[in-house]
């Protein structure tokens, strides 16, 4: 079984770091693993370089200058090159086929939520390239600090979460720079929603209770309240959030079973004589 994990969510909220940080857990854990660069502005890779690069394909800066588009219809335009090169992207994968693949993404968050180019990037991987995937959608910590912030950050998570249409992780990102006994964390990690609606209402004008009502709703139904924290100066951290990784992605479920565990059907487990 193949696997991928797409890195998502709003620019600057630690996506490519969260990729190094997983990749680096990984390879020490003895896991071949390669990192996948899907962002066609993407600035430079501090410690671990990608395998594959849509740079090697194209860049924004260059569809800026040749057709004189700004970032983001330069970005679109990247994407659309990459549609019409498929087998390009195939054939760089294919490199890497018996490996981990963590894909990190552009930070443009309407690729997520409007427009339809990721999920078509998604629907590339698991249908023509077999692999299984799963999202880690990034939220950094400093968005605990008010409700409205909140608000806006699991909204976005959320509908990327009904535009993707694939397993889904919420990590809390940047932990380390949150007090670690700061009550709000463990409020905003994995709310009590009854308690997240009193905050938003002691935050914000009376004439919003109804929509803080309405959008706290909408959270519990669809069960997003829940981030897994990610604290990268903290092995355990970072070990926990591979785990919810694997679990998603199923990876355990599809393991050889181990060297003298499996269940031999005709042996006689029965041993009172
Ligand atoms: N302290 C701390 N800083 C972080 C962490 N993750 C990211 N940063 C910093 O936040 C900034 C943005 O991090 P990136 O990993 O580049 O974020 P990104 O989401 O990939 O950003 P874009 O590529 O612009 O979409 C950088 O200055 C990082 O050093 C973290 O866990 N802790």
């Amino acid at each position: 079984m193949l696997y991928a994990l797409f890195v998502i969510g709003p620019a600057g909220n630690g996506k490519t770091t969260l990729c190094s940080t997983l990749i680096e857990y990984l390879q020490n854990s003895k896991r071949s693993v390669h990192l996948v660069n899907l962002d066609p502005a993407a600035d430079y890779f501090e410690h671990i370089e990608p395998s594959i690069d849509i740079k090697d394909l194209v860049t924004v800066d260059e569809v800026m200058q040749e057709c004189n588009y700004g970032p983001n219809g330069g970005l679109l335009y990247c994407y659309e090159l990459l549609f019409d090169n498929v087998d390009w992207l195939q054939e760089q994968i294919g490199g890497y086929s018996e490996d981990f693949l963590i894909v990190d993404c552009p930070g443009q968050i309407e690729l997520y939520t409007h427009v339809p180019y990721m999920k078509q990037v998604i629907d590339l991987f698991q249908n023509k390239f077999n692999y299984r995937v799963c999202g880690a959608y990034c939220m950094e910590s400093s968005f605990v600090v008010d409700p409205s912030k909140y608000f806006s950050g699991v909204l976005c998570a959320m509908s990327a979460m009904i535009q993707l249409e694939i397993p889904y992780i919420n990590v809390m990102t940047k932990m380390d720079l949150m007090p670690k006994d700061s009550p709000m964390v463990d409020r905003f990690l994995d709310v009590d929603t009854s308690l997240l609606l009193e905050t938003a209402n002691r935050a914000s004008h009376d004439k919003y209770r109804s929509l803080n009502e309405t959008i706290v709703r909408l959270i519990d139904d669809y069960s997003m309240v829940k981030f897994v924290p990610l604290d990268r100066t903290d092995e355990e951290s970072i070990e926990r959030l591979m785990l919810e990784i694997d679990n998603a992605l199923q990876v355990w479920d599809d393991e050889e079973p181990k060297e003298g565990k499996e269940f031999d059907q005709g042996e006689d487990y029965d041993n009172d004589d």
